[in-house]
């Protein structure tokens, strides 16, 4: 290798989401990059998180679409076949990493398959001790499940694990009370598994609005999830074919495999050795609203590793976007992330955009809360959705929204409309007298300002 083939404009670890618009950004603008990473390119979201799940969620909401209509127009539901389920997803992924990289070579980036540690502020070693420097590096490494540490830890499962099962087990339990558990345990007892979800405080799905939460709950539990509050689990043991979990509170489930899911930590494996004056904590690297580190100029961190932001495939993105722009610009954007909607793909769908009900209050708003069950609407006596609730805060002095809660079908997508009324300020009466195409979801958003 020569100097010009180790030196780079910008070298980008980690090759998800965020990676991606980063080195887009930069391709524009001809700057010379180069991007690493130890697993197959594509990140999490679209390997390992967000679209494959999409896949089981898919099919779960089929089966519990027909469920719901049993005597009212349907006979018979169907039921998950969860090898051709799994054929389905693995199509989806089969090839996608080859031919991601690809066209990043073929865009002419430099690609490495390989681990990085920072080894000084412009220079990134790889595992095989080449040295790769840049004027810019932009740590895009993403996060990492939480570790369990208990006795019998080593039979506990990652979502990734989950996500792959060749074969349902028969009861799963999932460990925390948050995205990742809530989803999928959706997802297994539409599929046909029995399903006990174990959560250490009394409220779940923490910084969802808790009424729309206590929705959530009751639709899960009538879909037949055994949901434990204040139960954590003290220890694993294998017995024959399957495991008894033990609790905080002296229960025993015995199941055949089992989750973590109780939050993703930054992944800062390439900052081994503290070698590149990168500033670091719990939340992840520590950067400014540039995204720039704050203890090393030369250095942005984006999506999941870095410390601004909800660990959400959407902020990942408009991290690569913003970080490119930093760069060739000179910080000229800082992040602005007041209006970011989220959905948890649950049956129904949990989703909120904006400030709750506590927020709200905490800032003395003058606002009025529209909050009711939709279940009596065509819309959901229809399909026979017999969960579901709205919770909208309307600044009573400029009529805009402040926040949307929703626990409904097609939840994941109203909540985009509530998410662009919020950020270009459209009043909530404009709302109630647009011409939605109709009877649609998002025309009984008329109904819910
Ligand atoms: C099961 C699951 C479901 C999810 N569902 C959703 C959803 O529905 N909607 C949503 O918005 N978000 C979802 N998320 C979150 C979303 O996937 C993440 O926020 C997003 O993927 C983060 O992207 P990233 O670019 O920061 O990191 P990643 O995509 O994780 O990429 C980081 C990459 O860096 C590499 N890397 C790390 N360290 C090194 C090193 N030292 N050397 C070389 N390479 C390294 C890793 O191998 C990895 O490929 C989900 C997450 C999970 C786990
Ligand atoms: N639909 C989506 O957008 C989506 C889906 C999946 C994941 N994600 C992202 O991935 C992240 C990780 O998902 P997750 O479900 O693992 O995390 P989470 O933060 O959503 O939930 C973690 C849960 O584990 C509990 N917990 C934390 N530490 C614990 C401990 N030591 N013991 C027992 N319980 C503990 C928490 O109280 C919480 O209920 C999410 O925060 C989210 O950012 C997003």
């Amino acid at each position: 290798m020569t100097i010009s083939d180790t030196h780079f404009d910008a070298i980008i670890i980690g090759s998800g989401t965020s990676a991606y618009y980063a080195a887009t950004g930069l391709l524009k603008a001809n700057r010379r990059i180069a991007i690493i990473d130890e697993l197959p390119f594509g990140g999490t979201c679209a390997l390992r998180g967000c679209q494959p799940k999409k896949y089981l969620i898919a099919n779960a909401e089929a089966v519990a679409n027909a469920q719901h209509l049993i005597g009212k127009g349907i006979e018979a539901a169907p039921r998950t076949d969860w090898k051709a389920l799994q054929a389905l997803k693995n199509e989806f992924l089969e090839g996608r990493s080859e031919e991601d990289l690809k066209s990043w070579q073929e865009d002419g980036v430099t690609t490495f398959r390989h681990r990085a540690t920072l080894t000084g502020p412009n220079e990134v070693t790889l595992d095989d001790a080449r040295k790769l420097t840049a004027n810019h590096l932009i740590l895009a490494t993403g996060s990492s499940p939480r570790p369990t540490d208990i006795p019998g830890s080593e039979h506990i499962h990652i979502s990734d694990d989950f996500l792959s099962l060749a074969e349902l087990p028969k009861h799963i339990t999932f460990i925390g009370g948050g995205y990742i558990s809530f989803e999928f345990a959706h997802a297994a007892i539409r599929a046909g598994a029995q399903v006990t979800l174990l959560h250490r405080s009394t409220r779940p799905l923490n910084g969802f609005d808790p009424d729309m939460v206590d929705v959530v709950l009751a639709a899960s539990r009538e879909a037949g999830i055994e949901i434990l509050l204040e139960e954590e689990p003290v220890s694993v043991e294998k017995t024959g074919a399957s495991y008894l979990v033990k609790t905080t509170t002296a229960h025993t489930i015995e199941t055949d495999f089992i989750v973590s899911a109780t939050g993703r930590l930054p992944n800062l494996s390439v900052l081994k050795g503290d070698t590149g004056n990168v500033a670091h904590g719990p939340k992840g690297i520590e950067v400014n609203d540039y995204l720039q580190s704050t203890t090393n100029s030369a250095v942005y961190a984006i999506g999941d590793c870095a410390s601004h932001g909800l660990m959400l495939a959407t902020v990942a993105d408009d991290h690569g976007k913003i970080a490119a722009r930093n760069i060739l610009e000179g910080n000229t954007t800082p992040v602005d992330h007041r209006v970011v909607p989220s959905a948890v793909f649950t049956i129904p769908t949990l989703a909120t955009v904006g400030l709750t009900e506590d927020q709200a209050k905490a800032q003395g708003l003058d606002f009025r809360i529209k909050h009711g069950s939709p279940t009596a609407w065509p819309s959901s006596k229809r399909i026979g959705e017999t969960h579901a609730a709205f919770k909208v805060l309307i600044d009573n002095k400029t009529d805009l929204i402040l926040g949307a809660h929703l626990v409904r079908h097609n939840a994941a997508e109203v909540i985009n409309l509530f998410a662009l009324a919020i950020a270009y300020k459209v009043p909530a009466k404009d709302i109630a007298n647009f011409l939605w195409a109709y009877p649609t979801s998002t025309s009984d958003i008329k109904s819910m300002v």
